[in-house]
């Protein structure tokens, strides 16, 4: 690995939707590789507009944002196709093709690295399913390879689609509300997976949440967003209810934590 993968920069980036919102305000922001950073702010903050304009599904207005060291393409294509086999990404909803095998689903995150025919045809290279298989393993499910991704639980669910993105072996996971659809014991599983992973392997790894016990529990960095500005920027360890209530712009409230009890905390 060079000094620069899993780094991400950045540079008075703003991004303006065409209808007007501002998504993205001013942005200065340097991640470190391996570094485990839990993104937090009231709906409609921004928070999903700062992963996506990581690996250029969304695209600057102004401004700068480079990873890995090279600035991500302002355009579709092969360049940025490239840099986004170096991306894994994690989605709220899972997006597995819940008919195919778990074992299909995970060689999904081959696609970029192994040539089309090859997967048209379902002939995986050996060391393509070896790479699926050992991401299951890191995941706690290679038992559920060849079992029809519809027949897993929500949690299970996840961590194929966790398994999926660390077959294709990346720089940097982005993470939008992994654990939004799952229950409290799940929601607990995952994102443990997802830090001893980061540590395991020091995949760069950006996390949105929601709860704040969640983002206090699990992130080593916290940034807080408020009208796609940067208003927060520190250690979980030191991060308080008052740091949360300016990122909100109110009091914290019960439904912000996903534990009983933990509102003052
Ligand atoms: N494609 C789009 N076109 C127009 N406005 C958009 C688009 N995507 C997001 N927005 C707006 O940009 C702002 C930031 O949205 P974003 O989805 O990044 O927030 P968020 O913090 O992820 O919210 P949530 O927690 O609800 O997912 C919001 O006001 C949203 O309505």
């Amino acid at each position: 690995m060079t000094e620069t993968q899993g780094s991400i920069r950045f540079s008075k980036a703003n991004i303006v939707y065409p209808n007007g919102v501002v998504g993205m305000k001013d942005l200065d922001l340097e991640i470190k590789p391996g570094e485990f950073v839990v993104v937090v702010g009231s709906s409609g903050a921004g928070k999903s507009t700062l992963l996506r304009a990581v690996n250029g599904l969304n695209k600057l207005t102004s401004g700068r944002v480079e990873v890995n060291g090279r600035q991500v393409p302002s355009q579709d294509g092969r360049e940025l196709r490239e840099l986004r086999k170096q991306i894994g990404m994690i989605f709220q909803d899972f997006r597995l093709v819940k008919r195919l095998s778990v074992m299909s689903n995970v060689l999904m995150g081959r696609l970029g690295h192994v040539p089309g025919w090859r997967t048209l045809l379902n002939l995986w290279p050996a060391a393509d399913r070896e790479i699926a298989m050992r991401a299951l393993e890191r995941v706690g499910i290679p038992d559920k390879a060849w079992v029809k991704a519809s027949d897993l639980s929500g949690g299970q669910q996840q961590r194929v689609g966790i398994a999926r993105a660390l077959a294709q072996e990346p720089a940097i996971i982005l993470a939008d509300e992994p654990v939004a659809s799952l229950d409290p014991v799940t929601t607990h599983q995952v994102m443990q997976d997802l830090v001893r992973i980061n540590r395991e392997l020091g995949i760069t790894t950006l996390v949105n949440l929601h709860f704040l016990d969640l983002a206090r529990e699990y992130g080593q960095r916290i940034i807080g967003l408020r009208f796609g500005e940067l208003v927060y920027d520190g250690s979980a360890d030191t991060v308080t209810d008052r740091d949360f209530e300016e990122i909100y712009g109110r009091e914290v409230r019960e439904d912000d934590v996903l534990d009983e009890g933990q509102a003052s905390a």
